[in-house]
């Protein structure tokens, strides 16, 4: 049976099954994601967060199931309907060859054009905006492939930015950053949540989870093994069910969330996600 849509919630996928080339990879997997919150997205390597993503998305249509945006399914929307009202940046998005900056930030506008409406003032504004927000203004004209990878994350981000979704599905944001970039992406999608859009991030970093995350998922070889808020959702039992992690958890003396600390213990090669008996 479909479960119920809870009141406050904005994008909705019901009995997901994923299957690439004949092989299962999630199996009648149900989450709502709540409007207006940041939800993470925690698992192991593999575990199928970029395949959720991609699916909450409709980039890769689910092979049973379906997905619901504010009560309509997904997949009888169009694309450019579902581009305005969700945006996804990929893992690795592929760079077009030779691409400046602001004519790839100009790329998030694409759903909001028409036959008759090429390119207007709305479009120029979004895309200044986007630009200033991520602090690329000055650098407008750089050929994106010039920029070092956290550069270019940013740029990436401001083409989302620039789509003027109310949904983000962001898949490991913060990867290439170093920590102080990592935060500064942290705390923008901490502000763009703050004006009330829904924003949905796969992160690895479990601390950066729990201190900003409003709502976890955790998966666990494509199945959900808990969803809900963070600090009544994590356990040292259940992120052993999920890593295979020995740990314990603390409060930040910072942020007064939950923290989690690894025990100092001989892990085997993380491909094998065991831990040794101390
Ligand atoms: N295009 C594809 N063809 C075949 N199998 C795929 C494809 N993409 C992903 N898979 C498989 O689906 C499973 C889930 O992959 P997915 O990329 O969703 O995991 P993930 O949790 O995002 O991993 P990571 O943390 O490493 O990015 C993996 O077993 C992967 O090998």
């Amino acid at each position: 049976m479909t479960p119920k849509q809870p009141k406050d919630c904005i994008l909705q996928g019901q009995e997901l099954h994923l299957d690439y080339a004949g092989k299962s990879v999630i199996a009648g997997l149900n989450i709502h994601i709540p409007r207006g919150r940041l939800t993470v997205i925690l698992g192991t390597n593999g575990c199928g967060k970029s395949s959720l993503l991609k699916m909450l998305s409709q980039v890769l249509p689910p092979s049973k199931g379906r997905v619901m945006l504010d009560g309509k399914t997904l997949a009888d929307m169009g694309n450019k309907e579902r581009a305005r009202q969700l945006a996804l940046l990929v893992q690795k998005p592929e760079l077009p060859e030779g691409i400046e900056v602001q004519e790839l930030v100009s790329r998030g506008r694409y759903p909001h054009q028409t036959l008759w409406q090429q390119w207007s003032p709305d479009d120029e504004r979004a895309v200044a905006n986007a630009l200033s927000a991520t602090g690329l203004t000055g650098m407008a004209r750089h050929p994106v492939a010039s920029l070092s990878g956290g550069q270019q994350q940013r740029v990436w981000l401001a083409l989302v930015l620039a789509q003027q979704s109310e949904v983000l599905l962001l898949d490991e944001p913060t990867s290439f950053l170093d920590i102080r970039a990592q935060l500064s992406v942290m705390d923008f999608c901490k502000a763009l949540r703050q004006q009330g859009r829904t924003l949905v991030l796969v992160l690895h970093d479990i601390n950066q989870a729990l201190r900003y995350a409003d709502h976890l998922l955790l998966m666990r070889e494509g199945r959900i093994l808990a969803q809900g808020a963070p600090t009544a959702l994590i356990s040292e039992q259940l992120l052993r069910e999920a890593f295979d992690l020995d740990a314990r958890i603390i409060q930040d003396p910072e942020a007064g969330c939950p923290m989690l600390i690894p025990r100092v213990r001989q892990y085997d090669h993380a491909w094998d996600r065991r831990v040794r008996p101390a």
